[in-house]
């Protein structure tokens, strides 16, 4: 016999859980169903425990600034407060407890176990709590993303890394080979070096981080080179083995890189085995679940998270989930609107983007005018000296006089950037953009300086 409730969210990572909470609290019958942490890769795997990593690699560098800029410094790195911070104040040794208590002081009802779509309206569950649910109002989907392991021969017959033993490490490698130059490989690799780790990274595209602007990817290799790690971009990996304690990639061009440890960082992918999308008319070898504005895929059946494939972000996530939650609750709500969606890679210098890159913008067919301005050469940056590399990178329509894009990198760029992003999703005019004040001596009048040199 089916148990009859309002709505059932399959996974509870920051999408499924936000959702879920909020129609709890609304005071609908929610039943939410996960297979592993309440909360997600976020919290356990992912942003938080990452950021703790970086946040303590950041004082590292801050201290070894400190000649020549404020006295003397000795920094002695000890890997240990990190890893006891990711364990007891970020993941409770990965213990869930907390976040299940959250949902069930909302209201909700969490189900532990793997669920499965069967037939509209309907959801099996099987694990420790099992169970058939229909769903009255609303069925949400919010399974979110596993890493995407490459074919490369060998790779799947040796003990790689994924970000998931990378926040687990109770100490750094001595080395450690990292495969893939996105935002989790940038992240993780200059951590680690911080902490004496010998990294190196192997990216198949001509330059780092590809999907942001090149100059941002170029920045970011040449901090990290002068930092002493090796990047080796448009390198391919033919193959990889493991022997002893030693993994070797061997290169396409036949170079040999060896390392205690090998991290995977090429991307993430859904995963929709099992998840009976077939029973509602869907393809599960669709790569991501299309949704229309309101994140609705069918009737009566929603997606939320990495799933929709928007961007594989905990605010994306977070932002569909609410829209979500207002539909069903019959409340006004916006269509999604991704044009001003911000991404920010931690490393430092930090980078910050929003919207379209030029390439992106050039490709749609805008007329585009660009503007570049270096940190270095601003007041602030001159005053900042050590660490102060980075840029403003401005993408404007002509067509219109509106920004589309924009990347802050820098110190603080992931914070410089907001001022960006209300700019491309409020369409400001570029004129009105150029004649507001800017204070002195920030950061953010890099901005200013960016917007003197738009140019075709
Ligand atoms: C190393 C790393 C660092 C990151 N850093 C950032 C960052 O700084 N900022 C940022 O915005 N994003 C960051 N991200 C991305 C962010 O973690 C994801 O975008 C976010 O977690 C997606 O949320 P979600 O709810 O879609 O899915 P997830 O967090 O993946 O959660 C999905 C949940 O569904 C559960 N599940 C799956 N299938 C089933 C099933 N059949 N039944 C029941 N439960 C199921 C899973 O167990 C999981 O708990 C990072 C990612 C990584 C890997
Ligand atoms: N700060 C943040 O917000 C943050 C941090 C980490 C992750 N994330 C999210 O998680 C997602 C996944 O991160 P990611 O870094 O794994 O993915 P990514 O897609 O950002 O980067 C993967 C990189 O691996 C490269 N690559 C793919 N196959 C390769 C191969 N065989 N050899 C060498 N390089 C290869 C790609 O060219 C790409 O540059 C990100 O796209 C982002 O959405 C966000």
């Amino acid at each position: 016999m089916a148990e009859q409730v309002d709505v059932v969210v399959i996974g509870m990572g920051p999408g499924g859980e936000h959702v879920a909470g909020r129609l709890a609290e609304a005071g609908l019958n929610v039943v939410g169903v996960e297979a592993e942490l309440v909360g997600g890769e976020c919290p356990y795997w992912a942003c938080v425990p990452s950021k703790m990593m970086i946040r303590a690699g950041n004082l590292l560098a801050e201290a070894r600034r400190v000649p020549g800029m404020a006295g003397a410094a000795r920094v002695a790195a000890d890997w240990a407060p990190v890893a006891s911070r990711i364990r007891e104040e970020a993941t409770d040794d990965w213990n869930d407890a907390a976040a299940a208590d959250r949902f069930a002081d909302k209201g909700g009802r969490l189900v532990r176990g793997r669920g499965r779509l069967a037939g509209p309206g309907r959801v099996e569950v099987d694990g420790p709590d099992g169970g058939v649910f229909e769903a009255r109002h609303a069925i949400v989907v919010a399974t979110g993303t596993k890493p995407q392991i490459p074919p490369v021969p060998g790779l799947k017959e040796v003990p790689y890394w994924t970000n998931r033993d990378a926040v687990a490490a109770k100490e750094p490698p001595r080395s450690l080979l990292v495969l893939g130059g996105g935002a989790i490989g940038v992240e993780l690799s200059q951590a680690f070096a911080r902490f004496g780790t010998d990294v190196t990274v192997v990216e198949a595209m001509d330059r780092l981080i590809p999907a942001e602007e090149p100059e941002a990817g170029e920045l970011v290799a040449e901090v990290l080179a002068r930092e002493g790690l090796t990047v080796r971009t448009g390198a391919r990996a033919a193959r990889v083995r493991h022997e002893g304690d030693a993994f070797t990639v061997v290169l396409e061009d036949d170079t040999e890189l060896t390392g205690d440890q090998l991290l995977v960082a090429t991307g993430r992918r859904t995963d929709f085995t099992g998840l009976g999308l077939e029973t509602v008319g869907l393809d599960p070898a669709d790569r991501a679940l299309r949704t229309d504005g309101r994140l609705r895929v069918a009737p009566g059946l929603w997606a939320v998270g990495d799933v929709t494939g928007h961007g594989a972000f905990t605010h994306v996530a977070m932002y569909e989930a609410e829209i979500v939650a207002r539909t069903v609750l019959g409340e006004p709500v916006p269509d999604a609107d991704y044009r001003a969606l911000p991404r920010v890679t931690f490393t430092d210098p930090e980078v910050g983007a929003v919207g379209l890159t030029e390439e992106q913008a050039r490709g749609k067919g805008l007329r585009v005018r660009t503007g570049l301005a270096r940190v270095p050469a601003s007041a602030r940056g001159w005053i900042h000296k050590a660490g102060n590399e980075g840029l403003v990178k401005l993408v404007e329509d002509t067509g219109r006089g509106v920004l589309v894009g924009a990347t802050a990198a820098g110190p603080m760029g992931g914070e410089v950037v907001y001022g960006l992003a209300v700019a491309v999703q409020g369409q400001v005019p570029v004129e009105t953009l150029r004649h507001m004040i800017y204070a002195y001596p920030t950061f953010h009048r890099g901005v200013e300086d960016a917007l003197r040199a738009l140019k075709d």
